[in-house]
């Protein structure tokens, strides 16, 4: 039995497979037969197109979703910026400083999208080459005839406190703590809250490429996150052209917003593999050793964005440390101290991380750290003094716990928000998990 929480059957239906090339109907027989675009679709729909890559990209890659509608999504408004969404300007400073954060705010009376905090990223998304992260807390549903979409990236979000139930045109997902989801560039959705409770998590967004599931390589054709364990909506949707909605939209790091005449979840049937799509953590099959040493944390990546120019080099890899059982001989079973060409941001959704012992504040659930491009880290003072010391018996670590981190080859740099405004950096972070490592140099007497 997998490690989930999740067994029992949810409000919502959905359907299965990584990538696959699904197609959905809420009426039976709203998709054409044969063809994508017939002169006249069936029950009176709108064909439409949505392509998450270009037409010409490899068929491996290539993602396309045809949607059959009530009204285009074309009939809108013109978009008008919104001076609100200055948070969410792609701005960073790059600092070489460990960072570490405690747990973030939830601020009240706001919605998924004023709620949403730009924390650091690098890169930029007019040329469609960078990583972006978020914080997002609310305490409100978005409005009922409201939307939102992103142009200028997937983003992989991880919810920490509260349900996520996620209105999108493809269909209804309902994302809880300790599952993921991916919103696709582009795709419409509105988030609201489950019995009134409060949201707060985590958003890797991508602004180049789409998340696939890592290579297997010698491990085999199974384990880690398993396709068949990923799921996407079926078709569900709204006949509303007489009420007025208004459409947010992220472009180029900036907020608009554009109103219409018509819901943007009219879908009635789709088919395609563009689409978004829920995994439950408690699913992955985690891998490690069973003799010795500490293998490198690319062997718990859920998912990964792979940079077309390095291959095995990742634009961001979203990697998890959940519960698992450690029966290394002879090693000093944490993470060792190291530098990294990659920046690793680290945040906890519920529990505790091996790696980190204590520390004003240490690490908790809602925080985060940044270990940046080259940065020195490792196991705090007391996490060393432990592990060096412990009994080298079979235990099971992270009961309880879902520690994960971003991993990308950019050096990520941190938004006036995230070093100043959030007033959530712990200042003595590097001293305290650092400062007090002893010398424990002990050469042999004949040197001295
Ligand atoms: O705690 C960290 O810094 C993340 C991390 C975990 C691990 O198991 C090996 C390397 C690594 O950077
Ligand atoms: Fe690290």
């Amino acid at each position: 039995m997998p490690l989930t929480e999740f067994n029992t059957p949810e409000k919502y239906e959905y359907q299965t497979g990584f990538l696959a090339n699904l197609e959905t109907e809420a009426i039976k027989g709203a998709l054409p037969i044969g063809q994508n675009s017939p002169q006249k679709c069936p029950y009176g729909l709108y064909a439409e197109k949505i392509s998450g890559t270009a037409f010409t990209a490899p068929r491996w890659e290539n993602q396309q979703t045809w949607v059959y509608r009530i009204i285009p999504s074309a009939a809108h408004s013109s978009f008008e910026p919104l001076t609100s969404g200055d948070r969410l300007e792609a701005k960073f400073n790059h600092v070489p400083n460990q960072l570490r954060w405690d747990p973030f705010d939830i601020n009240t009376d706001v919605d998924w999208i004023q709620g949403l905090h730009l924390v650091a990223g690098a890169g930029d998304p007019s040329v469609k080459n960078g990583v972006a992260y978020y914080i997002y807390g609310a305490t409100k549903s978005m409005a009922e005839k409201s939307a939102m979409y992103n142009a200028d990236g997937d983003m992989l979000v991880v919810p920490q406190t509260g349900a996520l139930d996620i209105q999108t045109e493809m269909g209804h997902l309902l994302v809880r703590p300790n599952e993921i989801c991916v919103l696709p560039r582009g795709i419409r959705y509105r988030v609201q809250l489950v019995d009134d409770e409060p949201i707060r998590g985590y958003i890797l967004e991508v602004y180049n490429g789409h998340f696939q599931l890592p290579e297997l390589g010698p491990i085999g054709s199974n384990c880690l996150a398993n396709a068949r364990d990923f799921q996407i909506p079926v078709a569900a949707y709204a006949h509303d052209t007489t009420s007025e909605w208004k459409v947010y939209n992220k472009f180029c790091a900036k907020l608009f917003c554009s109103t219409q005449n018509h819901t943007p979840f009219d879908v009635v049937a789709w088919e395609g593999r563009y689409y978004p799509y829920k995994y439950d953590l408690g699913r992955f099959n985690t891998i490690g050793t069973i003799s010795y040493d500490h293998p490198d944390p690319s062997l718990n990546t859920v998912l990964t964005v792979t940079s077309n120019a390095h291959p095995g080099t990742a634009i961001a890899d979203f990697v998890i440390f959940p519960p698992r059982w450690l029966v290394a001989e002879d090693t000093f079973r944490p993470p060792s101290y190291h530098r990294n060409c990659m920046s690793e941001f680290m945040g906890l959704i519920k529990g505790s991380y091996i790696a980190k012992d204590g520390g004003k504040g240490g690490f908790q659930a809602a925080g985060a750290s940044l270990h940046n491009c080259m940065s020195s880290h490792g196991p705090d003072a007391g996490a060393f003094e432990k592990a060096s010391n412990e009994k080298l018996v079979p235990v099971k670590v992270g009961t309880g716990s879902m520690a994960f981190m971003f991993e990308s080859c950019y050096m990520v740099g941190v938004t006036n928000w995230g070093l100043r405004a959030c007033q959530k950096i712990q200042s003595e972070y590097s001293e305290e998990s650092w400062g007090g490592l002893k010398d424990l140099f002990n050469p042999p007497k004949s040197l001295n």
